[in-house]
């Protein structure tokens, strides 16, 4: 594989605005944070397949650098199903009845999983840095804004509960953002 070179800038190519509002806080100071919204088709495969397919795709549309994210939402009784699929059950079951989904299991485990790519370009490999927080799908609470926010709850609180500089503290993106300004602090190539 050929060597990454750490960005000057990212643009982050996302049709979510929700997410990238989050990016954008949680970046800022960092580096610059560009974007673009682009409707990218999603593979199935495990959520590295689908971020780094993605993130190449991205990079062919734009025919630059780019930056992506895929999240999941995984239980524990489904052996982690829905997985990066989550998005087609929130859009046919909404926040209000995601939680009936383990209504037939005692275990409401799950894990909330945000995954970055991003491509130096078309032809180039994707590198990966992901983030990961455990938390038990419960019936809605808090505003239902942002996809299952108000479904997934962090000791005690859904994360639509609590106020976003606490998430952005704990959460699974915040926790691959992590990652990612690591690298480009270290500079390190991947
Ligand atoms: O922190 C989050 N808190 C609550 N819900 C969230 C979060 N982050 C993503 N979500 C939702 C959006 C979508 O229903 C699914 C992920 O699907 P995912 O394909 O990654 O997002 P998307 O299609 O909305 O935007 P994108 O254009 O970046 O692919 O989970
Ligand atoms: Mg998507």
């Amino acid at each position: 594989m050929s060597a990454t070179k750490v960005p000057a800038h990212l643009n982050f190519i996302t049709g979510n605005a929700n997410k990238l509002a989050e990016v954008q806080t949680i970046l800022a100071g960092v580096i610059e944070l560009r974007s673009q919204n682009v409707d990218l088709v999603e593979i199935q495969g495990t959520v590295e397949e689908v971020t780094k397919d993605k993130a190449r795709r991205a990079a062919e549309v734009v025919q630059g650098p780019v930056l992506v994210e895929d999240t999941c939402l995984c239980f524990k009784a489904m052996n982690d199903l829905p997985g990066p699929y989550i998005k087609w059950f929130m859009l046919s079951l909404g926040a209000l009845s995601l939680h009936k989904m383990l209504a037939g299991f005692d275990d409401k485990s799950a894990q909330a999983v945000c995954t970055f790519g991003y491509c130096e370009g078309p032809g180039h490999e994707p590198v990966l840095f992901q983030g990961r927080t455990d938390g038990v799908l419960v019936e809605s609470r808090g505003s239902t804004v942002f996809g299952w926010d108000s479904c997934f709850e962090y000791k005690g609180q859904t994360y639509a509960e609590m106020d976003k500089s606490e998430k952005n503290k704990i959460s699974h993106r915040a926790k691959a953002l992590d990652k990612l300004k690591q690298w480009l602090a270290n500079k390190v190539e991947v």
